[in-house]
């Protein structure tokens, strides 16, 4: 009985690389120092495979950025403007098109599937060359078997590597990247020759794109991929991966149907249904089974006992020598290793797996398969189980009481939004186009020292509370020298937006070194929600309140949402995820209720990761977006009318979720827009009715350039061609903490002059 690792974090245990990028990207070491970082953590992890005992040990999950940027590399498919010219890809092109550089911004960026990680969208057209340019995964397949260890390259399947693509600017949007196919599998035939000439026995194709609910041309597009690619698996033994949810049922049928592939992966934590599949359907016989039974995006220990079971269900399906125990997914989506963890109490614990002891875990089934149960490490692994079963840590009854007593009501707030507004209008007093942020200032070298400081004790809470208050002095004199309209106090006591909220919230476990990437060098540290969830006292009131007092203006409030504080969080697999949402929906619903007693007239309740929690299955998605709404409205539905309330959503592809977004009923709505404006204001051109305010926004944050007020104002025109006058808000697309002042300040003077010109225009066109 085998084991195998679908993938694993590259960042490292204490973010080895993203640290030496960073030193990398500044100047400060050279790319050989890089590459000794990279390579050292490369080979203790599969080390660590090995010593464990895993039998398919992936190779080429490690990358410098992204595994799509790699895979575009390996292409050649470099947009004609970053000036490559040919020969192997080095670190200027290849940062280039993840960062941008002086003269050129970076390639756009996108969710990978519904987590927290982000990848490079390739821009293809029927002009794109491809080229074999990246040797990556051969040189590592190489690296790790000089250290005597065979691994199993990893590549993105030819078939979802054009499907997550997107054509090229100047290319029609109805080209069928799909017809690139041809092209895209000479280069594969050339990868996969040299891997086999280097030694390799197996390869894994990661074809999540099989889990999505694909039409039937597109499924033909993996029969004809894979045929065409058959005859150069002769000799090799070649795995298709999936992963994320359930195969559906056509999928399935396509791909087990295809010849020269040895063995198939799948989900069995997301996709239970591809389960039932496997059992109902069957299974092509003398293939082999990666059973993916440990979670890949979460942090819980496997309950061995129960993934046993399903082990031993699918032997009589698959055969015994053909069943491989495996991880759901990659495992780069859950934290690296529990060892590092120094704050988390025993019992906490023992109810967690991080990376290093999921490897473990699928090497302990495979061995239990195979006759070598390990008594002690099964039995404290039950123990373990049941102790979080029973805890009375895990249990708040009046929570429990208060979220089942949510049921059957909708929670709307009593007056409609347009007399809301008039009401709020009549108190906040505001110009048209009134400005705004979305909440965070630069997060300078200071001000994540002194929280550095003051979390390690190093400075009195006093001292702390002085920094912030003066920090929080300059960004409200700031704003209004800038003559902003509502203004925010910065965020700078503020870690993230979701981990600061676990840390004061009750039934949250947050970790030292939990470190999970986001995109690029950028990582989160997601908190662990193990238990009820309550809320036990003011978390932002205090802030909010001396902000306020600092200013005549409105001062946003600013909270982070119960569907993103889900999202981005650990989330506890005991009970359903919207049990755990309306848990946190009414511990914020608190914290707006004192805010308001506080005296804060306009909050904002962001709900940046609502759209990328929606289930990857279309059949799922209307009870999401139920209860997701549900949770928001819970939060803010008992506020006066005269209290306005704001939320921010990141990422504009929800034309889709259009009715769900005017359901949550906010006053006011911020969205990010400039990336793909003609796609955001498609949605009201083509007549979708919407009331309440909304403030697409003008300029990009995630790029250090500064946009010129004629830009500016050129997108607010066009905004105000398909919106009314009266409703809209101009803002930046998103939190400014990840740019530097020096940016922050012209782009903002230009925001507001371009503003102000249309407020005279709109004014004489009276
Ligand atoms: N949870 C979440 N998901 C999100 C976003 C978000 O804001 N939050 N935004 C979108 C984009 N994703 C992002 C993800 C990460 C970061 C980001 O800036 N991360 C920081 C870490 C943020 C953090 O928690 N920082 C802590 C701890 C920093 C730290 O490690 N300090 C070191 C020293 C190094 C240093 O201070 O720089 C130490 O304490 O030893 C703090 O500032 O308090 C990073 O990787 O650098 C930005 C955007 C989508 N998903
Ligand atoms: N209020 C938050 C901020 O400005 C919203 C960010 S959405 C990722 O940072
Ligand atoms: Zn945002």
């Amino acid at each position: 009985m085998a084991s195998h690792i679908v993938g694993y974090p590259r960042m490292g245990p204490k973010r080895e690389l993203k640290f030496a990028l960073e030193s990398f990207w500044d100047g400060k070491s050279s790319a050989e120092d890089l590459q000794k970082v990279a390579a050292d953590l490369r080979s203790s992890i599969w080390k660590q495979m090995a010593n464990a005992g895993i039998k398919y040990i992936p190779s080429n999950t490690f990358s410098y950025y992204d595994q799509v940027l790699d895979t575009t590399a390996m292409l050649g498919a470099v947009p004609t403007r970053y000036g490559w010219t040919g020969g192997e890809i080095g670190f200027d092109t290849y940062f280039s098109m993840a960062r941008g550089n002086a003269s050129l911004p970076a390639m756009e960026m996108t969710k990978w599937f519904d987590t927290n990680y982000h990848f490079i969208v390739p821009e293809l057209g029927p002009d794109t060359k491809f080229s074999y340019s990246s040797h990556k995964a051969v040189s590592e397949y190489k690296e790790a078997k000089a250290l005597g260890i065979n691994t199993v390259p990893v590549l993105i399947g030819p078939v979802s590597y054009l499907l997550l693509s997107k054509p090229a600017k100047g290319v029609e949007k109805s080209f069928a990247l799909l017809s690139l196919l041809g092209k895209v599998l000479a280069v594969y035939k050339e990868v996969i020759a040299e891997l086999k000439a280097a030694g390799a026995s197996w390869i894994q194709f990661d074809e999540p794109t099989l889990v999505m609910d694909l039409d039937s041309h597109q499924l033909q597009a993996f029969t004809e991929a894979y045929s065409e690619l058959e005859s150069s698996f002769s000799g090799l033994n070649v795995l298709i991966e999936t992963y994320f949810a359930d195969v559906p049922a056509e999928a399935y049928k396509t791909i087990i149907a295809l010849k020269g592939i040895c063995g198939f992966g799948f989900d069995l934590v997301r996709g239970t249904k591809t389960l039932d599949l496997i059992k109902s359907k069957g299974f092509p016989s003398g293939k082999f089974l990666f059973a993916g039974v440990v979670d890949g995006r979460n942090i819980w220990a496997n309950d061995l006992a129960s993934s046993l079971s399903t082990l031993e269900s699918l032997e009589s399906v698959v055969g015994k020598d053909k069943l491989v125990v495996s991880t759901s997914c990659s495992l780069m989506h859950t934290a690296v290793d529990l060892v590092n963890e120094t704050k988390l109490d025993d019992e906490i614990k023992s109810w967690l797996a991080f990376a290093a002891q999921k490897i473990v875990e699928v090497n302990a089934l495979a061995r239990a398969l195979a006759g070598h149960k390990d008594q002690a490490f099964f039995q404290s692994n039950a123990s373990a189980q049941a102790s979080r079963k029973s805890s009375p840590r895990v249990t708040n009854q009046e929570v429990q009481k208060a979220a089942a007593g949510l049921k059957g009501s909708d929670h709307r707030r009593a007056t409609n939004v347009s007399a809301r507004l008039d009401a709020q209008q009549k108190k906040l007093n505001l110009p048209v186009l009134p400005t705004t942020t979305i909440g965070s200032f630069p997060q300078t070298m200071d001000v994540r020292r002194v929280r550095r400081e003051y979390k390690a004790k190093k400075i009195s809470e006093e001292e702390y509370v002085n920094a912030m208050k003066a920090e929080i002095s300059k960004v409200v004199k700031l704003q209004e020298e800038l003559d902003i309209d509502v203004l925010v106090h910065g965020e700078p006591e503020r870690n993230d937006m979701v981990e600061y909220f676990g840390e004061q919230l009750s039934g949250f476990a947050f970790t030292v070194n939990g470190w999970v990437q986001s995109y690029g060098s950028r990582c989160v540290k997601p908190p662990i929600i193990f238990g009820d969830v309550s809320r036990p006292k003011a978390m932002t009131v205090f802030w909010s309140s001396m902000a306020q007092s600092m200013t005549s203006r409105p001062m946003k409030g600013m909270l982070t949402g119960p569907v993103t504080i889900l999202n981005w969080s650990f989330v506890r697999n005991d009970q359903p995820r919207y049990e755990t949402c309306y848990q946190i929906a009414l511990a914020i619903k608190t914290e707006v209720e004192d805010l308001e007693a506080a005296g804060i007239q306009v909050i904002q309740i962001d709900e940046a990761a609502l759209r990328e929690g929606l289930p990857l299955h279309k059949s799922e998605q209307a009870f999401y977006l139920d209860w997701a709404v549900h949770s928001f409205r819970i939060t803010n539905c008992g506020v006066k009318d005269t209290t306005q309330i704001h939320t921010h959503m990141c990422y504009s592809h929800f034309n889709d979720i259009i009715h769900s977004i005017i359901d949550m009923d906010a006053d006011v709505i911020t969205i990010e827009n400039s990336r793909s404006d003609e796609k955001l204001l498609s949605v009201f051109r083509e007549g979708v009715k919407y009331g309440a305010g909304i403030g697409p926004g003008v300029y990009d944050i995630h790029s250090p350039r500064i946009p010129s007020t004629e830009e500016i104002a050129d997108r607010i025109n066009k905004m105000l061609a398909v919106l009314e006058t009266n409703i809209l808000w101009v803002n930046p697309d998103c939190g400014l903490k990840t740019r530097k002042y020096p940016e922050v300040k012209p782009a903002l003077t230009n925001m507001v002059s371009a503003a102000k010109i249309l407020r005279k225009q709109l004014a004489s066109a009276k």
